[in-house]
């Protein structure tokens, strides 16, 4: 099992080309299934979920290439890929497939939207709460499915088609969110989702099916209308830049000081974020070809956030702001409103030492002055690069074990990192 090595103390100066978005990337896959036409997805990052998912998708029938060659011939980084789901020839998604990674389960809405059924197992991907379904399956089952669970499997059905309707989501879920979008953009009449998730990627699915010939309003505010049409043709589309890998950087730059042009990052995605690293002391700069972060001799304050869905402060950057707060002059609460289980970063970062302690959704952090590098272990994605973070800033080395965790999210984070004088290495499994 790979390793990551850091030797921490270096200043990051220089720039990161940010990739496209994996929470981006999965659902845009994912809606090739609506259409028998090509679904042309640029910037497509490599990621182990996209891998997973290329696999999962070929099980279903969809045909997959990359610039010209067929999958396996060539690593995808960044590329343009080709998704083609002339016929499906399977309604099931089996559990070996799905428990790997949680997107893989809105499979469920292009497959019962175009086939009239789906059978897919429920979902695995990161421990950072249970984790239900229940939102998606209520949508599922507004839009006129009849849905039974089944020995581990969602059995949903819809023979005669699925009807628009109204779909009032109690709490925000960007998952059910885009299940309700790539249902309803086949059903017959008119749908509205109320409540809906304002994150990016949903706007980004939604501005890709509107190119298939959906027909949708207001995706990227809290309602959004969707008038159903009978078919979906092809498109060409690039995944939005990763504003979750952007802000991790951002906040390696505070953590370690320097001066980094995070290329391609969209300030506007990310003003949560960017509020509470100026906050903390690091001098952020909209430019033209991205964000400029820096940090100089200051120190870092402390600042308190408390996770909200978009527009607040996102979630998967918690874990890497509280690796930041580690080392900040004082005291900061961290307060983790959206999943119940996430901070198992926090008895790793206790081996780097710092002074973290729990009081039921907030952490309690207490700067300290120095970190002290150490063997730390990686327990979900976010979790495991805030423990990289950390480690930059620590004296000495630290390495971070279960890099696979790190593999489903991040595009060549060691080359990037290095790129701008960071130690960081990664360590192959025989080693
Ligand atoms: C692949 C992907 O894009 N993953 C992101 C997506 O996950 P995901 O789509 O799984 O997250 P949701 O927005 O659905 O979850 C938000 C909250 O709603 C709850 N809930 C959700 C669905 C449901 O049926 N019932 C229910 O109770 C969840 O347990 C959680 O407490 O949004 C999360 C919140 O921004 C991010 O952390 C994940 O990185
Ligand atoms: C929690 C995440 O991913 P997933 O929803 O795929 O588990 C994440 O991207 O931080």
């Amino acid at each position: 099992m790979d390793r990551i090595r850091v030797v921490g103390g270096r200043p990051l100066n220089g720039t990161i080309r940010i990739s496209g978005a994996k929470n981006a990337a999965l659902p845009l896959m994912i809606a090739s299934v609506l259409t028998e036409e090509a679904l042309t997805l640029e910037n497509l990052p490599r990621l182990a979920d996209v891998s997973s998912l290329v696999r999962i998708l070929g099980n279903h029938g969809v045909d997959y290439s990359i610039n010209g060659k067929r999958a396996g011939e060539e690593a995808i980084s960044g590329q343009t890929v080709h998704l083609q789901a002339g016929h499906i020839v399977d309604t099931t998604a089996p559990y070996e497939l799905v428990s790997t990674m949680r997107a893989s389960f809105w499979v469920v809405a292009p497959l019962l939207a175009r086939m009239g059924q789906a059978r897919v197992s429920l979902p695995g991907g990161c421990a950072i709460g249970t984790r239900p379904v229940d939102l998606l399956l209520m949508a599922l089952e507004r839009l006129g499915a009849t849905v039974e669970i089944d020995a581990g499997y969602v059995v949903a059905k819809a023979p005669r088609g699925l009807r628009g309707a109204e779909i009032d989501f109690p709490k925000v879920t960007v998952g059910g969110t885009h299940t309700a979008l790539m249902a309803a953009v086949l059903a017959e009449g008119k749908t509205v989702i109320h409540n809906a998730a304002r994150e990016p990627e949903v706007a980004d699915l939604a501005a890709c099916l509107v190119k298939m010939g959906a027909r949708i309003k207001g995706a990227g505010t809290t309602t959004i209308e969707v008038e159903g049409v009978a078919r979906l043709g092809g498109a060409r589309h690039a995944v939005l830049p990763d504003r979750i890998e952007a802000g991790t950087y951002a906040m390696a730059v505070a953590m370690t000081g320097g001066d980094v042009l995070l290329e391609g990052a969209q300030p506007d995605q990310l003003q949560g974020a960017l509020d509470a690293l100026a906050q903390a002391g690091a001098r952020v700069t909209p430019t033209n070809e991205g964000i400029r972060i820096a940090r100089n001799g200051a120190g870092i304050s402390p600042v308190d956030i408390t996770t909200q869905p978009f527009p607040g402060f996102p979630t998967d950057l918690q874990a890497q702001f509280m690796a930041l707060m580690t080392k900040a002059k004082g005291t900061s609460r961290i307060t983790e409103t959206i999943f119940e289980n996430r901070f198992m970063h926090v008895s790793e970062l206790a081996r780097l030492g710092a002074h973290i302690r729990l009081e039921g959704d907030a952490a309690i952090v207490e700067g300290v002055k120095t970190l002290t590098g150490a063997p730390v272990m990686a327990t979900d994605l976010r979790a495991s690069v805030s423990l990289v973070i950390a480690a930059l800033a620590a004296e000495g080395e630290t390495t971070v074990n279960r890099v696979y965790h790190l593999d489903r999210g991040f595009e060549n984070l060691e080359r990037k990192l290095s790129m701008c004088g960071a130690v960081v290495e990664r360590l192959s499994g025989s080693h």
